[in-house]
């Protein structure tokens, strides 16, 4: 069956009857409906990589309103006359037009045929449309050049263009025939970014709790272009609704800033690109007012905890682990021990026996109301404050919700993003579950979330090459159980092949400073890469503050943008050319033309168990931000099973 795009969810009696012909087009066809009222659009538009492409109107005006001969036509007649001159005008002469003349017999049909020139213009009774059926239309279809189907689309369908510029190369040819323009989302990708935009009356009040959708795509699908493109177009259809998007990472955020600064300027005013931490403490704060308070002294909360639990000496946790737990408990919303008795801590990294349970229940207990009393809270609390607060009519509310990143949300996070919607709002999540799922192995479900029936999967790649793509999926599998909804498998159908990532084995964390950076220069100066081509992660026991004068001193001091440090903009301002760097933890969406990896070795060389799937995880996402070449330097061996992954440096 051919994809609709956008689905026809509201149909008329016409409409299903013409739907039911284009039902039978094959898979390969997309049935396109412009979006915007605009004189010069005909109806639809069916697109085929092979056939090509065809226009179709439908007209409802009677014979006698047509004819130019009836004498008191002229009228209509001229009114239809005009329409078809302008739809001729809008399309490309090549792209053969279809008029369906709902309400004229096929006899009536020949008549007007014999008094219209149009060009490339042709005439169906509906008794004929549906006779004809699917193959009749198939038969119409012409291929148009590539700079026709471009300008096309731009004039029909602007929303369905890239709204980033990419700093990545496109890596994968449609149909294995023409190279992908770049200017367009695939129409999968399409499909996701339209999806619900006319969600009929009767169906609006039966959505009970909430309308949600997932899009679950592998590294580099698109996830992020899709959720920017509905966003911007949700924007520009409903002016007066509120449209947010909530990322996890400050990097990522700042990045599509900037990048969305070079492609279009300024934003419309009803859309806000944030990130969640941003966004949940204004929330707090138009709940609570204005001092929301945490610990300043990074050593406040271990201290704290160290001077609590001496009550109960048998806990035998280290402090990490205990506040890694009252991370989760605030996370998982817990109320009460009897309720953390019963929550699955599946995935959590170590186990508790029951007794245990009960005391780490009441020190958390004691560390929170230690805290609420000097007017602290710990960070992973204030979702949870927002969540219990006695009322939330000072929340500011919106239409329209789309989470990048979604794996990486807690549950307490997205029961605030549902206190934030509308009554009949709609949450847009995109997530990769291979990157990590928060935190520990939750489903949609424990999150509060129905995704059955809603989620469409992304399995191809744009920016990378199967030889990265084949190396970080190799080791995540390494470590991570075949659970479907924690593991997508690429397809790697059509991709470029590309080169194995480079492994370059440095003696100390200083040498592969000195060594990234002089490979960098390298590559700047012999051919000439721009800085923006280039990422660099850094994790684990990497010297940053070495790495960041290297580099400032190699490539000019205002030329590094250290997304960690210049959280907001790069130094100088949108607009020159500088090298990303970013730590490993906050790297996630992030890509580069070549990224260089530094300080992952505790990655590759992890125990058995949960932490092995979670660095696995980190590691395939720190990997996967690489297009073209990707260059890890370690100051260990890599295990004999990862070595054929890489090639030498
Ligand atoms: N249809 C397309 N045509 C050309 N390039 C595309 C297309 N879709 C995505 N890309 C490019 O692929 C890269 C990855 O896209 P994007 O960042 O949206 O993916 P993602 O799924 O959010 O990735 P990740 O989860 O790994 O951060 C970008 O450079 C983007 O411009």
């Amino acid at each position: 069956m051919a994809l609709f795009i956008p689905e026809w969810t509201r149909a008329s009696g016409r409409q299903l009857q013409l739907k039911r012909v284009l039902n039978g087009l094959d898979e390969a066809t997309v049935v396109r409906k412009p979006l915007r009222e605009e004189d010069a659009a005909p109806e639809l538009f069916i697109e085929h990589a092979q056939r090509g492409w065809l226009a179709l109107a439908v007209v409802d005006t009677p014979f006698d309103g047509l004819d130019a001969r009836q004498l008191f036509a002229v009228e209509t007649r001229t009114a239809f006359d005009a329409r078809l001159a302008a739809w001729r005008a809008a399309l490309p002469d090549a792209l053969p037009l279809l008029l369906v003349l709902w309400a004229c017999s096929e006899d009536e049909v020949s008549v007007l045929a014999a008094q219209i020139d149009a060009q490339n213009v042709r005439l169906l009774s509906r008794e004929r449309y549906l006779e004809r059926g699917a193959a009749g239309l198939a038969a119409l279809q012409r291929p148009l050049a590539a700079d026709e189907q471009d300008a096309l689309r731009t004039r029909f369908f602007p929303e369905s263009s890239i709204p980033l510029p990419s700093v990545a190369r496109r890596r994968f040819q449609r149909n294995n025939q023409a190279v992908l323009s770049g200017l367009f989302l695939d129409s999968q990708q399409e499909w996701a970014s339209k999806l619900d935009l006319d969600l009929p009356d009767e169906q609006a009040h039966t959505v009970t709790d909430l309308s949600v959708r997932l899009v679950n795509g592998v590294a580099g699908s698109g996830k992020t272009l899709i959720a920017l493109s509905r966003a911007l177009l949700l924007a520009e259809m409903h002016p007066r609704e509120r449209v947010l998007i909530l990322i996890h990472n400050t990097p990522i955020v700042a990045d599509i800033r900037e990048r969305l600064h070079r492609a279009r300027g300024s934003l419309p005013s009803n859309l806000e690109i944030t990130t969640y931490s941003a966004w949940i403490h204004r929330q707090w704060r138009r709940l609570f007012g204005p001092f929301l308070a945490m610990p300043a002294d990074p050593a406040y909360l271990p201290n704290l905890v160290r001077s609590l639990r001496t009550r109960w000496p048998d806990l035998k946790l280290a402090e990490s682990q205990l506040i890694e737990e009252f991370d989760f408990l605030n996370e998982m919303l817990v109320t009460s021990e009897a309720e953390y008795m019963d929550t699955s801590r599946a995935g959590r990294g170590f186990s508790l026996r029951a007794k245990e349970r009960r005391e780490v229940w009441r020190l958390f207990e004691a560390v929170t109301e230690a805290l609420q009393l000097a007017g602290l809270r710990m960070w992973s609390a204030v979702a949870c404050e927002v969540c219990r607060a006695p009322s939330h009519c000072a929340l500011e509310r919106y239409e329209h919700i789309l989470i990048d990143e979604a794996q990486f949300f807690a549950p307490s996070w997205f029961h605030t993003v549902k206190l934030a919607l509308k009554p009949q709002g709609r949450l847009f999540l995109c997530a990769d579950p291979n990157q990590g799922f928060m935190k520990s192995r939750l489903s949609w479900r424990n999150a509060g979330l129905d995704v059955a029936g809603r989620t469409k999967k992304l399995l191809r790649s744009y920016r990378t090459t199967q030889a990265i793509l084949h190396s970080a999926g190799t080791l995540l599998a390494r470590a991570v159980q075949a659970d479907p909804e924690h593991y997508l498998e690429p397809d790697f159908t059509g991709m470029e092949e590309g080169a194995a990532p480079i492994l370059i084995r440095v003696d100390s964390p200083q040498d592969a400073v000195d060594r990234a950076v002089n490979e960098i220069v390298e590559l700047v100066t012999t051919r000439g890469l721009p800085l923006s081509t280039f990422l660099v992660i850094y994790g684990g026991d990497t010297p940053k503050q070495l790495l960041y004068r290297r580099l400032c001193a190699a490539l000019g001091a205002k030329r590094v943008w250290w997304l960690n440090k210049d959280k907001k903009q790069p130094p100088e301002g949108y607009g020159p050319d500088y090298l990303r760097l970013a730590n490993l933890e906050t790297a996630t969406g992030l890509e580069g033309g070549a990224v260089f990896l530094l300080g992952v070795e505790g990655l590759l060389n992890v125990e058995e168990g949960d932490a092995r799937e979670a660095d696995a995880r980190k590691l395939y996402m720190a990997m996967t931000r690489a297009s073209h070449r990707l260059v890890m330097l370690t100051t260990e061996p890599v295990p004999p099973d990862a070595q054929p992954l890489f090639r030498a440096g």
